[in-house]
């Protein structure tokens, strides 16, 4: 579906193998990481319900990034700009075909727009987002008065133009995007929204839902969460906006990581001392297992520094000097890929939990971990809501990478000590980072891209 150019089409299934390069020795590295996914799509959505233009700074491009411009130009937002520097100018919404390829952000977000526009709206995606949670967000336009007709992609909607809003109850214990894509379009309805989470189990990934309460405020929108699991929108405009987007700090992992299982040294320039990006939690995460993180250059001012990462020297063979932890990551869930590569290769065991929504994600990341890790020899309890990583030395073999980024940069980490490691797919990197063998290739020869 859809005509958004080639990062858009879904990675080939006969995509050649990529032999994971190993370190030749400890990385020392500076990379600069592109901007933030979730930033990038919030910012495109806000700009889209904006009443004046909006210029984005720092954009990322990549498929995620490219499915959310080609749905927001489909409904009826003129967009430009070819590198990262986009420019955005809303205009009258209708009703159109969306693509959302494997993008959560583009499955959640966008509904709620294409519910504010007239007509109907189709939207479909790559066969392994039909399997991902959506029914949390079609019932709740149901609720608001939406035609839907469907409960997972494909599935149509029908739009009148406006929406009265009002008071809803849903459980988003499968993803925190269906609270964040709801609230991102309530300015626009007539009453605003209030939302309540009514699950048992708790919302994951809060940060998220911090950085669009957050996003919502910086374009004049009165936004607030007044209770736990509540949030709240205020009827009103969105103003038009100059966004300047942050590095995206979970891909900076990977990267992070190569500095800690090799006992190297990674430099990641322009980390925001203060965001609400899920990614700044690694830096206490990677002290917790035995690296050491510092500022440099610290620009008060501009409120950025450079993260430096040290790793404790690797033990030889496949052991890194890291040590095995426990840790609820239901907060910060999309770290779990790098964070279940690290564990494989440190002394002692680590227990990962809080994080059942992951099997959700771009495709089953328990499962996917559990038999990919397995498959170089390594030993994984898979529990209903984690993981148990026991260290054991690792041996080559293909890790696939399921479509997902994230499993694909899992497996580029572990190969950087387990000489052998081939990774099935790396192009679906392209999802949130599609220069990441280019930026891979150059932190191993030390220079910076
Ligand atoms: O709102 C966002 O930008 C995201 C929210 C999280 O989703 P879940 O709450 O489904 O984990 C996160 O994992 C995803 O990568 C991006
Ligand atoms: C879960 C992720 O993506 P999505 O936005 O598609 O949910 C992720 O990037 O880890």
């Amino acid at each position: 579906m859809g005509d958004n150019g080639d990062m858009n089409n879904a990675p080939a299934e006969s995509a050649a193998h990529w032999s994971a390069p190993t370190a030749p020795a400890a990385v020392r590295a500076s990379v600069r990481v592109p901007g933030s996914k979730s930033l990038t799509n919030r910012a495109l959505v806000l700009a889209a319900l904006a009443d004046s233009p909006s210029t984005l700074t720092g954009t990322l491009r990549s498929r995620d990034t490219e499915l959310m411009i080609g749905a927001l130009r489909s409904l009826g937002a003129h967009i430009s700009g070819d590198g990262d520097t986009v420019t955005v100018a809303p205009g009258p919404l209708h009703g159109a075909e969306i693509d959302c390829g494997l993008a959560g952000t583009v499955m959640r977000f966008v509904p709620p727009v294409a519910a504010l526009a007239s007509g109907e709206s189709v939207f479909d995606g790559d066969p392994a987002a039909r399997t991902r949670p959506q029914s949390t967000m079609l019932d709740a336009l149901r609720a608001l008065g939406v035609g839907v007709d469907g409960n997972a992609l494909p599935f149509r909607l029908t739009g009148t133009g406006r929406l009265a809003g009002g008071e809803i109850e849903l459980d988003s214990s499968a993803s925190s995007q269906f609270v964040s894509g709801l609230l991102l379009a309530a300015a626009r309805f007539d009453q605003g929204l209030r939302i309540r989470h009514v699950g048992k189990g708790a919302v994951p990934s809060q940060p998220h839902i911090d950085m669009t309460l957050e996003v919502l405020r910086s374009v004049g929108v009165d936004a607030r969460s007044p209770a736990e699991g509540v949030w709240e929108v205020a009827p009103g405009p969105i103003a038009g906006h100059d966004w300047v987007i942050e590095p995206d700090l979970s891909n900076a992992t990977p990267f992070m990581a190569a500095a800690a299982v090799t006992g190297g040294e990674v430099r990641i320039p322009l980390w925001p001392l203060s965001t609400t990006q899920a990614g700044d939690a690694f830096r206490d995460i990677c002290v917790q297992m035995g690296a050491d993180v510092r500022w440099e250059d610290v620009d008060e001012s501009a409120g950025v520094a450079t993260c430096v990462v040290t790793g404790p020297p690797a033990l030889g063979g496949t052991t890194s000097g890291l040590r095995g932890t426990t840790l609820d990551l239901s907060a910060v869930g999309e770290l779990t890929p790098t964070i279940a590569a690290l564990a494989a290769v440190s002394t002692g065991e680590t227990s990962l939990r809080g994080i059942a929504h992951l099997r959700g994600h771009e495709t089953d990341r328990l499962a996917a971990l559990a038999a990919e890790i397995r498959g170089l020899g390594g030993q994984v309890d898979e529990l209903e809501d984690g993981l148990r990583i026991f260290p054991r030395p690792l041996q080559a073999g293909t890790w696939h990478a399921y479509a997902d980024h994230r499993m694909a940069t899992a497996g580029a980490i572990l190969g950087l000590i387990v000489p052998g490691v081939m990774v099935d797919d790396i192009a679906s990197t392209s999802k949130t980072m599609p220069d990441f063998t280019g930026l891979w290739d150059a932190m191993l020869t030390g220079g910076e891209k």
